[in-house]
C-alpha cells in the first residue's frame, strides 16, 4: 500500500515544562479531508503546530511525503508545500483583500485561472476585493485566510477550527467551500468543533483527547454510532447546522 501523504508516528510534544502530545500517531492520505476532533484542550492545534515545526516534536516522527520532517524549520515544512491557517487566520487587517493574495503568492503572481477558481470558492472576497481586509466579517476573514493558503498551489492543508463562532448562514458556505476544495483534489487535515460540518465534509477521522489519539476510522461510521460520539466527544460538539 503506498504511503500516506503525512504519516505521525509516536510524536510528543512539549511546551516549556508541559507535556502536551503523549505519542501521537495517524496518518493523513493523499486526496481524503481528514477530520481531527476532540474536546476543548485535547491538543488538535499543538498537533497543527508540531506537524509545521511551530513547536518542536521531542521525540517520534513526522513524516511528509516520504520524507522525515520531523527537525525541519517551518519555512522549510511550508515550502515543501503544506499550508496552515491558524485559528488566528493571520491575515493583514490594513492591507486589501487582493493585497493580502499578492502577498501569500510568494513564487509570483497567481495565475488567473486560480485566482477565478480561488474567488469562485469564495464569492464574497471578489466583492471586498479592494477593501481592507479587517473591514470584513468574521466569515469572510477566514475565508480570505483560507484563500491566502491555496494562493499557490498545495500538497497539504492543515486548517484549525474555520466555522468558530460564524453564524449558520456562514457555516453552510464554509462547507460549500471545503466540497469544492476536496472535488479539486485537496488533501486537508481539519479542525472542526462542528459536528455537522465534521460530519459531511470528513473522509477519515481522528479522535484526540488529552494529547493522544482515541479512535481513527472511516467518518460516515462515527456519523453512525452516537454512543461511540457520546464517549469519545462529549456533549461539547456544535451540532447546529
Ligand atoms: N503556549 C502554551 N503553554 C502551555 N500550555 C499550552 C500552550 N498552548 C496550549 N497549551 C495546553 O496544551 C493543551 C492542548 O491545547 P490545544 O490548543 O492543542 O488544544 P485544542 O484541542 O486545540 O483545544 P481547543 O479546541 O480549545 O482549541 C491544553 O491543555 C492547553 O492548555
Amino acid at each position: 500500500m503506498a504511503e500516506p501523504l503525512l504519516h505521525l508516528s509516536g510524536v510528543h510534544t512539549h511546551i516549556g515544562p508541559y507535556h502536551i502530545l503523549h505519542g501521537v500517531d495517524f496518518a493523513a492520505p493523499a486526496g481524503q479531508l481528514t477530520m481531527l476532533l476532540g474536546r476543548n484542550g485535547a491538543g488538535k492545534t499543538t498537533t497543527l503546530r508540531t506537524i509545521m515545526g511551530l513547536w518542536q516534536a521531542s521525540s517520534g516522527t513526522i513524516r511528509f511525503d516520504g520524507n522525515d520532517i520531523t527537525k525541519n524549520g517551518t519555512p522549510d515544512i511550508a515550502c515543501a508545500g503544506i499550508g496552515y491557517v491558524p485559528e488566528s487566520m493571520g491575515i493583514f487587517a490594513g492591507l486589501t483583500v487582493r493585497e493580502n493574495i499578492v502577498l501569500a503568492a510568494r513564487s509570483g503572481p497567481v495565475d488567473s485561472a486560480r485566482l477565478d477558481w480561488m474567488l469562485g470558492l469564495f464569492p464574497a472576497l471578489r466583492r471586498f476585493w479592494n477593501l481592507p481586509a479587517g473591514n470584513l466579517s468574521g466569515g469572510q476573514k477566514q475565508m480570505l485566510a483560507i484563500a491566502r493558503a491555496i494562493a499557490e498551489p498545495r500538497r497539504l492543508l492543515l486548517i484549525d477550527e474555520p466555522t468558530k463562532g460564524l453564524a449558520p448562514v456562514m457555516v453552510r458556505s464554509m462547507i460549500e467551500a471545503f466540497k469544492a476544495l476536496k472535488e479539486a483534489g485537496e488533501t486537508i487535515l481539519l479542525v472542526e468543533q462542528n459536528f455537522h460540518a465534521a460530519s459531511v465534509l470528513g473522509d477519515t477521522v481522528i479522535v484526540m483527547d488529552d494529547g493522544r489519539v482515541v479512535h481513527s476510522g472511516i467518518m460516515s461510521e462515527l456519523v453512525a454510532d452516537k454512543n461511540l460520539q457520546r464517549r469519545l466527544l462529549g456533549l461539547s460538539l456544535d451540532t447546529h447546522q
